[in-house]
């Protein structure tokens, strides 16, 4: 399976900003349990799951991306990364746990603190992605690169997979609920909810 976007410069612009501000909290649970279970499959499949990175990657749109079994992204002026800290709000225990299981500690600690979004040569020099070649270049390559994952005796590869990302889809999965209550809460906080105004009104004025 193959990620990609039709919009041209974005892979993913991450979560609807919009679903998060001045909503209610029964649609905000409603809303985490959508993004959870999406997460859940997609992790968890057992299909070899490839990012082609034709664009912006920011916050969800990174958890997309790491969520698979390889990344290309293509070279130039797109970010990728988890950049919540900048809009004032967390990155959850799972969206840290799959950047940890792809990047290491030392270099998620930098770049949730600092909600940091990389070039793509400098997410390929810290393992964020695994290969940056020119954009036309994105899909053959990752086409190129399925054929060779596609080589690998299907049971074998989707056993180590398995056994590889199951501690982290077993934590979401044993507090799926209480994982939801506290994003509807922390997410209705005033703070946050000032934070994440002033965050869209900088998107629309950037437009301006
Ligand atoms: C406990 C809490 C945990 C919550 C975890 C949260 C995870 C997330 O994913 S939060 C979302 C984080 N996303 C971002 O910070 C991305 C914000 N967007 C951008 O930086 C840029 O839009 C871009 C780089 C993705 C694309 O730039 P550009 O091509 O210049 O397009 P525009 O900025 O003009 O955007 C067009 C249009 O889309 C609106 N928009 C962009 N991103 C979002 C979004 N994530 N949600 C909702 N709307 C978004 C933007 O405001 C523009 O709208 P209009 O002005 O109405 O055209």
């Amino acid at each position: 399976m193959v990620l990609a976007s039709a919009a041209p410069g974005i892979f993913s612009a991450g979560l609807d900003i919009l679903e998060m501000y001045q909503s209610t909290p029964e649609r905000c649970v409603a809303f985490w349990r959508a993004l959870q279970d999406a997460w859940l499959n997609l992790y968890g499949s057992r299909l070899i799951t490839m990012a082609a990175i034709e664009g912006h990657s920011p916050a969800g749109g990174c958890l997309l991306a790491m969520s698979c079994d390889y990344r290309v992204m293509a070279e130039g002026k797109f970010q990728i990364g988890l950049n919540e800290t900048k809009l004032g709000i967390v990155a959850p225990f799972w969206f840290t746990d799959v950047m940890l299981n792809t990047i290491g500690h030392r270099e998620t600690e930098k770049a949730l603190q600092l909600g940091a979004l990389y070039s793509a040569q400098q997410a390929l020099s810290i393992g964020l992605v695994d290969k940056v070649v020119p954009l036309a270049e994105v899909m053959p390559t990752v086409e190129g690169e399925l054929k060779n994952w596609l080589q690998i005796p299907a049971a074998a590869r989707v056993i180590t997979k398995t056994s590889m990302r199951k501690a982290v889809l077993d934590r979401l999965r044993s507090q799926k609920e209480k994982d939801a209550q506290f994003f509807a809460d922390f997410i209705n906080r005033d703070s946050v909810q000032k934070s994440l105004g002033m965050y869209i009104a900088s998107l629309q004025k950037k437009k301006n």
